[in-house]
């Protein structure tokens, strides 16, 4: 699948700026880009890919410090990482995970939520309903190995891959806590969560706002296990060997198959998801509600 319109322009505005592979990265000297070697990292602002060809395995960490938030230039690169290993033979499953310390994300950035016009909101929510959309019908297995605290956006990103791996820290909550913030879940988050929990499960978490501390994701099904900390990358690579021991086309048939109908009640409706997020996110009460709750955040500190 293609980077839809707007994602596209901003990626390739992204790609003129400069945020492109490149060689050396966390300080260590590299290969240059192109060195063929098959084994050195590459990286663009904001999403560091540990390739492993040999294993068709890369590593995606996010570091969008402090929190990974999704900001519309992190969702970007993101894609534009995930977009370059789907092309790429070598490589069949990709572990999510993040290099910010106790965050894997913290969800939508409210920045881009907060004060901006609807063109904005539009473009937004565009990308977010990208970021989904290629993450969920990815056709290769992704493993998400949660290593910090997974709200909201976060969890809509933990949501779409194939097994979600926690580690056992009780600070590390993972679930859809957005009605405590005063904003509802689009259907296809939901329709996401009740694919992965259940209805009843999903009633409950979704109007509660519910987040879930390893013991009860675990319990409740949002992850598939928790792990000690210090096994969780592991752990994941030997979940991605299992599923890798399975033959892609059937695989990844019966992935799309599984994900189709979910995946296009949202194709199909995407215009009018954009324009009902904007009108909602419009709205003066929730302006406000969402503007004392960033102020409270940054105040945090302080
Ligand atoms: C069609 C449908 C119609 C309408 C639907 C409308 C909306 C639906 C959206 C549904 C999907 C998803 C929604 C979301 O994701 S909303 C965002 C929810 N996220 C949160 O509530 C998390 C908020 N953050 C935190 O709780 C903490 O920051 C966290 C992650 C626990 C980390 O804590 P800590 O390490 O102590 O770090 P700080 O809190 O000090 O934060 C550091 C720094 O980051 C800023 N920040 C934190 N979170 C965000 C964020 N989500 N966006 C932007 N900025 C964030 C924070 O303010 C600090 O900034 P500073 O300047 O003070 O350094």
């Amino acid at each position: 699948m293609a980077l839809a319109g707007g994602v596209r322009v901003r990626a390739r505005a992204l790609l003129r700026a400069g945020a492109q592979f490149r060689g050396p990265v966390l300080g260590r000297p590299e290969p240059a880009a192109g060195g063929g070697d098959g084994t050195r990292r590459f990286a663009n602002l904001r999403v560091l890919v540990e390739p492993d060809p040999a294993a068709g395995v890369a590593v995606m960490k996010l570091k969008s410090p402090p929190v990974n938030s999704l900001s519309l230039e992190f969702m970007t690169e993101f894609l534009i990482s995930l977009e370059k290993l789907e092309n790429d033979k070598a490589f069949r499953g990709v572990v999510i995970t993040s290099d910010c310390p106790g965050v894997f994300s913290a969800g939508l950035d409210l920045t881009e939520l907060c004060g901006q016009n609807p063109a904005h909101y539009a473009e937004y929510w565009k990308a977010v309903q990208e970021l989904w959309l290629r993450l969920f019908l990815s056709n290769m297995v992704l493993v998400a190995a949660i290593n910090g605290v997974c709200p909201a956006g976060g969890c809509l990103m933990a949501l779409t891959c194939d097994v979600r791996v926690l580690a056992d820290n009780p600070k590390f909550v993972i679930g859809l806590k957005e009605t405590q913030l005063g904003i509802v879940v689009p259907f296809w988050l939901k329709d996401n969560l009740v694919n992965t929990i259940g209805h009843r499960a999903s009633e409950h978490a979704l109007q509660l706002g519910l987040l879930f501390p390893p013991a009860e994701a675990l319990q409740v099904g949002i992850v598939d296990q928790v792990v000690p900390e210090d096994q969780l990358q592991s752990t994941a690579l030997s979940v991605m060997a299992r599923w890798m021991a399975i033959p892609d086309h059937a695989r990844h048939l019966t992935k799309a198959m599984m994900r189709k109908a979910t995946a296009d009640s949202l194709i199909k409706h995407r215009d009018a998801d954009i324009q009902n997020f904007v009108n909602f996110i419009s709205r003066d009460s929730i302006q406000k509600t969402l503007q004392v709750y960033l102020q409270k955040l940054k105040q945090k500190k302080g």
